[in-house]
């Protein structure tokens, strides 16, 4: 995998980005720059769905974080001994996933405890829910556990885009999806510490949230 910081500029590392194709950098900042005003509508609708103002996110976000990972899995003769990646949510807010054109079945989400193939469409983008937005939502919408399986014949390329708060921020679940019915299920953390916390961590599962969980006597 090639990981690279792209917004606020201060996360770039010059000396990572290739100069060669030519225009990897120019194409690289303008799909970035898309895909952020695709991030921040995102938000936008994901606010006004749970009935809060269209701008929740943008204004306790900061200038939000931006990194992309590019995946490459080849071919594996024993596809049913290796996966391409281990089980893991995204510690994003939201996640947007470009998958190769003519890519194979290789993204897999958990859904009541089975793996089920994600098919590439054309021209489509996959998202994905974040940690970040399971916390601030109270678990209202759940950051989606996911790997990625290798293939006997096809190789396979993904393109993955982070959008995350500002590590400055402070967060918790907000006010407004804490009641009764919903007891506030996470503390109020650093997004920084958690970032730091979820790059430390080996992927397993959802298990990097328990950094934030508020256990109880019934939670598992
Ligand atoms: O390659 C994929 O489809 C999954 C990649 C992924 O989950 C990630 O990079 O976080
Ligand atoms: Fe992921």
């Amino acid at each position: 995998m090639f990981a690279l910081g792209i917004e606020p500029h201060f996360i770039r590392n010059p000396k990572l980005w290739p100069t060669k194709p030519a225009k990897f950098s120019e194409t690289l900042e303008e799909y970035s720059r898309e895909i952020r005003k695709l991030c921040e509508k995102l938000l936008k609708f994901i606010a006004t769905s749970l009935g809060l103002n269209q701008d929740t996110f943008e204004e306790m976000f900061g200038v939000a974080v931006q990194a992309v990972r590019m995946n490459y899995y080849p071919t594996c003769p024993r596809p049913d001994l290796v996966l391409g990646l281990s089980p893991h949510s995204d510690g994003s807010a939201v996640t947007v996933l470009q998958q190769g054109k003519g890519s194979s079945v290789g993204l897999q989400i958990l859904k009541e405890d089975m793996w089920v193939p994600v098919q590439p469409i054309p021209n489509a983008l996959v998202i994905n829910i974040g940690d970040t937005i399971e916390v601030l939502t109270n678990g209202r919408y759940k950051s989606v556990e996911h790997r990625a399986v290798t293939h006997q014949e096809n190789d396979r390329i993904s393109i993955v885009t982070f959008y995350a708060p500002s590590y400055e921020i402070e967060l918790g679940p907000m006010p407004e999806l804490v009641n009764e019915n919903n007891p506030c299920k996470y503390r109020r953390y650093n997004h920084g510490e958690y970032s730091k916390h979820y790059v430390t961590n080996k992927l397993q599962g959802k298990k990097t949230l328990d950094f934030a969980k508020i256990q109880t006597k019934n939670s598992s």
